[in-house]
């Protein structure tokens, strides 16, 4: 969609760019001559604020250009895409990019003698917003094709996820190339020179050494940054039995799986993907160790802080997203102040509010709690002025869906597994290997989180044995172990240390955990992590088996992967798991995964935790290991309160 997006000064420095379809230099070059060199579309007159929208497009050669520039710092934002495309969200990236970039380096290239900026970091904050921008505007579409195909479409049915993106430079998880954006070379990640010797880097030079290094254009640039289609998963059937209904007697041959695994690691030897796993772009270390960051939140603070800043702007029109609460106030123009506030006042304006969550995916039997909670703060609050029942309004609801998401207890999980494999002197108890268990239904991403969690865990040294616990699946042995490969490369200069343990198929998965944990015991290992099979949350005899497997493992933790997409089965499949470990046991929290694939549609982390009690821990945000996020109550809020 977007061909490229530059931050240039106006001499022609190029501080950053992004590059996914390679585009002739003479159409940045002759953007800045026109405008800024010869100024035949007046930019005199242009505030540092002036939005990408206030300034008229440029075009050249089949491209159009939206930019805008800050005055102070003589810095241009630029977006190239093609003219027959139309980017509603293109104005709104301009302006957030300038924001933020702004924010994170402007103090720097204001200090007279800066020679060097760093903005490797920045490729994460573009893309944060690159995808969330994308995934706004993609809403619209659905919702047209689903009045189409189906005129009684209920917020229950999962939405079709949008296309996805690969990142650059992070690590695949199936290590197939990434192919749906062409990645930046490493160069792009700018050290800016300004007015070091040779430091400078003019953007031509850039340009060439972007053409060298880009993929060469197929001549169907439309097709080339389609996303490639990703095989979906086969869900297995089961039978009343508990057994699969195909495969069962077929000699298992793994041999193309094996192949398909050593194809993969090749794939990934030859772009190198491992190799330039960066632990910057997703970690932050917090004395001595990384945490996972929670780059939403802070990039919507920074767009947030900038907005607040310009007053005369209403949110809307200051280009943010994420603006919801106003959206939702929308609902309550019925209510008028200057009362005390009944049940009856407020009937129509729950109604709204459900509706509302329902279409944000959000089960009934939540909704309605919530909106019970919203109720319950407001009835009998007098109110002296519309404004005021409006901001009340708004905050009950926050305040309700902060109460129900946010954890009773602390969810720091690296300090946990410490108190466990190295318990202070004066404890009775003995170090020993943290375990955790990963459960859910098939094809949820159970293996792709275990994963995800193990390159987490790796980033902060730990070691790390993987047990595969899915002794029934054909494949699935030899999927964790591609897994195992490719977190061993990541991290083989990082110091921690995976390994793969496995038995093959037809033993029973609680006793392949039990030898595990002892295996893990016996070598010293710091943190056992159990795959386990898929099941159906409604086969009575699969999901017995996990009390078994819950006593023989000994789990500290039992992680339940839910998908985002999952609609209304998210309550059964929650509460069914949650009660199948046996007395006494229970699960510990909620791996929400593809969250990256229903933009703000996230009610189904709403509907499991009203189901359970049982937190959100982690969000799975994509196909990349890195693609892991602490869960933030903040970031569901503002996208459950999002204008639907
Ligand atoms: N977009 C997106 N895809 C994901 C995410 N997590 C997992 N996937 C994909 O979901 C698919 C299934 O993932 P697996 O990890 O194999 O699922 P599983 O639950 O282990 O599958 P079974 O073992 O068959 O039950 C894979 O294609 C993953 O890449 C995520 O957060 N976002």
């Amino acid at each position: 969609m977007l061909d490229t997006f530059e931050i240039l000064t106006t001499s022609g420095v190029v501080l950053w760019s992004r590059t996914y379809a390679p585009v002739s230099p003479s159409v940045v070059n002759s953007f800045i001559n026109d405008v800024f060199i010869e100024e035949k579309t007046s930019v005199a007159g242009a505030k540092d604020d002036q939005s990408a929208a206030s300034n008229p497009p440029y075009k050249y050669d089949q491209h159009t250009l939206r930019w805008t520039f800050v005055k102070e710092l003589g810095i241009i934002f630029v977006a190239v895409y093609r003219s027959l495309l139309h980017l509603s969200w293109i104005d709104k990236l301009v302006d957030n990019i300038k924001v933020i970039f702004v924010n994170l380096y402007g103090e720097q290239l204001k200090r007279p003698n800066t020679t060097i900026v760093e903005c490797v970091k920045f490729d994460e904050y573009f893309d944060q917003q690159l995808q969330e921008l994308e995934q706004t505007a993609a809403k619209p579409d659905r919702k047209e094709v689903r009045a189409l195909e189906d005129e009684s479409f209920s917020a229950e049915e999962p939405p079709s996820p949008p296309t996805l993106k690969s990142r650059p430079h992070d690590t695949t998880l199936d290590s197939s190339p990434a192919t749906s954006r062409p990645g930046t070379p490493g160069a792009n990640h700018l050290v800016v020179a300004k007015g070091g010797p040779g430091g400078k880097m003019s953007r031509r030079a850039k340009k060439l050494q972007n053409s060298s290094s880009a993929p060469v254009s197929s001549g169907d640039e439309g097709s080339a940054r389609r996303p490639k289609a990703k095989a979906a998963k086969k869900g297995r059937k089961w039978d009343a039995d508990g057994m699969a209904d195909e495969e069962d007697d077929v000699q298992l041959d793994y041999s193309a799986s094996k192949a398909v695994a050593s194809d993969n690691e090749a794939e990934t030897r030859r772009t190198g993907a491992v190799e330039e796993v960066d632990a910057s772009t997703w970690g932050s270390t917090s004395k001595g160790k990384f945490v996972l960051k929670d780059l939403g939140d802070e990039v919507h603070s920074i767009l947030a802080e900038a907005g607040s800043k310009t007053k005369t702007e209403s949110t809307a029109s200051s280009g943010l997203v994420g603006s919801g609460l106003s959206a939702i106030g929308g609902l309550f123009r019925n209510v008028v102040g200057g009362k005390v506030l009944t049940k009856e006042d407020l009937d129509k304006a729950m109604k709204g509010m459900e509706e509302h969550l329902l279409k944000k995916n959000v089960a009934r039997e939540a909704a309605v709690r919530l909106c019970e909670g919203v109720e319950k703060e407001l009835v009998g609050v007098k109110t002296a002025s519309f404004e005021s029942i409006n901001a009340r309004i708004q905050k009950a609801m926050e305040a309700s869906l902060t109460k129900m998401l946010t954890p009773t207890s602390s969810l720091d999980l690296l300090r946990e597994i410490d108190s466990v494999t190295a318990p202070p002197a004066t404890s009775l108890r003995k170090a020993r290997p943290y375990v955790m268990s990963i459960v859910g239904v098939n094809g949820v991403g159970k293996s792709t989180n275990l994963s995800k969690i193990c390159f987490f865990l790796l980033q902060n040294k730990y070691k790390v044995l993987i047990v595969a616990g899915d002794t029934f699946r054909s494949g699935a042995v030899e999927q964790l172990g591609v897994h195992v490969r490719n977190l061993k490369e990541l991290t083989a200069r990082e110091g921690g240390k995976v390994e793969l343990y496995e038995k093959g198929y037809g033993k029973d998965a609680a006793v392949v955990a039990k030898e595990a944990v002892a295996f893990a015991g016996q070598q010293n290992f710091d943190v056992v992590l159990i795959d386990t099979a898929g099941r159906r949350h409604n086969d009575q005899r699969l999901m017995s088996s996990l009390e078994k497997f819950a006593k023989f493992a000994q789990p500290d933790k039992i992680l339940m992967v839910g998908e985002a997409l999952v609609g209304t089965d998210s309550v059964a499949q929650a509460r069914n798991f949650n009660a199948a470990f046996g007395s006494g046991r229970s699960l510990d929290g909620f791996i929400i995964s593809k969250c990256d694939t229903v933009g703000d549609m996230v009610g189904t982390l709403v509907s499991i935790v009203h189901a359970t009690n049982v937190p959100v821990l982690f969000v799975g945000v994509g196909q990349h290991y890195s693609d892991l996020r602490n869960f933030s109550v903040k970031w569901a809020v503002e996208k459950l309160l999002s204008s639907a």
